[in-house]
């Protein structure tokens, strides 16, 4: 029998929280077959060891992480601390140190739930929305000097460079091509950024060329998001920004039911390193320690998990069970309008988990 090992990072607020259901989940899956097993090894890394530590996470953090099959990871965001901190300290210490460049987020609206698009039927929103994870808006480059003097003066620099343009834009294409419609939308901004993102244009067109099956467009971030609100259809495969993605994709999930379903599996396509699965969501300050966080995000990510091991079956046995449990309203937490806790979806996916 096989053993994976999988790193849990749950870090801070309802991370807590899913990150241990997403492991209860993986166990009852891995009881009910003879393939695999795994072996978890929890890192109390986050908010907590902050405080203690002055750090999220220990400098050489990475080495303890390297040898692992996968992480699941929950959230880096604690009220007491300031964002850019914990974001930095922990989720994005892991993506660029070990240059997890593709960020996959897809986006479906799963049986049972009642999304707020009127005019959007279930079939209407089946979208993947490819994250550039490496660079860009979040490379990291800029400063501030002469603080709280009139004079203040402060940067945040977006760094795009050909290699890391050419290679997410190669990621997204061969993703478009694997799905059905072999459609891909490349969302960008060069009409305003007139030097970075009209390389990712130039680049786009260079790379499609190695396409030829698939089709492509490009629109503009602000009219994408119109797109997706009035003919989601229209939509299937995207590609963007850091930081475009990262707001598209939060979009994507409201549009789908709520944010507490969404997955990410942060790839690094190589495969040089273990790569990160996590739900697109974050602390959820407002609701945490409460018991009820929606558990589906985590769930659908730990799909994405298995999904990346090789694991297909067992990744689509996951995926069934988790549909069977969002048809069931009574299985809803407050987010999707429900009365359910955390501990009532993990219940209900593992039993569905024996059925199958
Ligand atoms: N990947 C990450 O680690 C990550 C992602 C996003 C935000 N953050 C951090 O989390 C903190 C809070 O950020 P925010 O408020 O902008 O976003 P958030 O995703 O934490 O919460 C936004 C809203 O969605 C709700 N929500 C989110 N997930 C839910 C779930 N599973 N079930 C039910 N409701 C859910 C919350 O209750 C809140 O009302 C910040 O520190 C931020 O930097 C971290
Ligand atoms: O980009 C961000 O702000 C964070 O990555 C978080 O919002 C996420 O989406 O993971
Ligand atoms: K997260
Ligand atoms: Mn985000």
């Amino acid at each position: 029998m096989k053993t994976y090992k999988i790193a849990c990072i749950p870090g801070d607020g309802i991370g807590k929280e899913v990150v241990p259901a997403g492991q209860e989940v993986l166990q009852a899956l891995a009881a009910s077959q003879e393939r695999f097993r795994f072996e978890f090894t929890s890192f109390g890394w986050g908010g907590d060891f902050y405080r203690e530590h002055g750090v999220m996470m220990p400098a050489d953090g990475l080495d303890a992480l390297r040898g692992m099959d996968a992480i699941l990871f929950g959230s880096a965001g604690d009220p007491h601390i300031p964002d850019h901190v914990t974001l930095w300290g922990l989720r994005l210490k892991i993506c660029q140190g070990f240059d997890q460049y593709a960020n996959v987020r897809p986006t479906r609206i799963l049986p049972g739930i009642d999304a707020p698009l009127k005019r959007c039927a279930p079939a209407d929103l089946d979208w993947v929305i490819v994250r550039e994870n490496s660079e860009g808006e979040y490379a990291g480059v800029g400063g501030r000097a002469h603080q709280g003097h009139p004079i203040e003066v402060a940067t945040d620099v977006s760094v795009m460079t050909r290699a890391g343009v050419e290679r997410i834009m190669r990621f997204g294409f061969r993703l478009a091509q694997s799905r059905p419609r072999k459609l891909l939308t490349v969302v960008t901004k060069s009409n305003a950024q007139r030097h970075a993102m009209v390389m990712w244009d130039e680049i786009a067109l260079a790379v499609s060329r190695e396409f030829p099956d698939v089709r492509w467009e490009k629109e503009l971030v602000d009219a994408c998001a119109a797109r997706m609100v009035t003919r989601p259809a229209s939509l299937d495969t995207l590609v963007a920004t850091n930081l475009h993605a990262d707001i598209l994709s939060d979009l994507a999930a409201a549009l789908s039911g709520s944010l507490g379903i969404a997955p990410t599996g942060n790839i690094d396509p190589e495969r040089r390193y273990p790569s990160m699965f996590e739900p697109i969501h974050g602390s959820a300050f407002d609701i945490m320690g409460r018991g009820l966080a929606n558990p589906i995000g985590t769930f659908w990510s730990c799909v994405m998990l298995l999904e990346h091991l090789g694991e297909t079956d067992a990744a689509a046995r996951l995926m069934a069970a988790l549909e069977a449990v969002t048809a069931d309203p009574a299985l809803h937490t407050g987010d999707l309008g429900g009365k359910a806790r955390t501990a009532d979806v993990t219940a209900g996916v593992c039993h569905q988990l024996l059925q199958r």
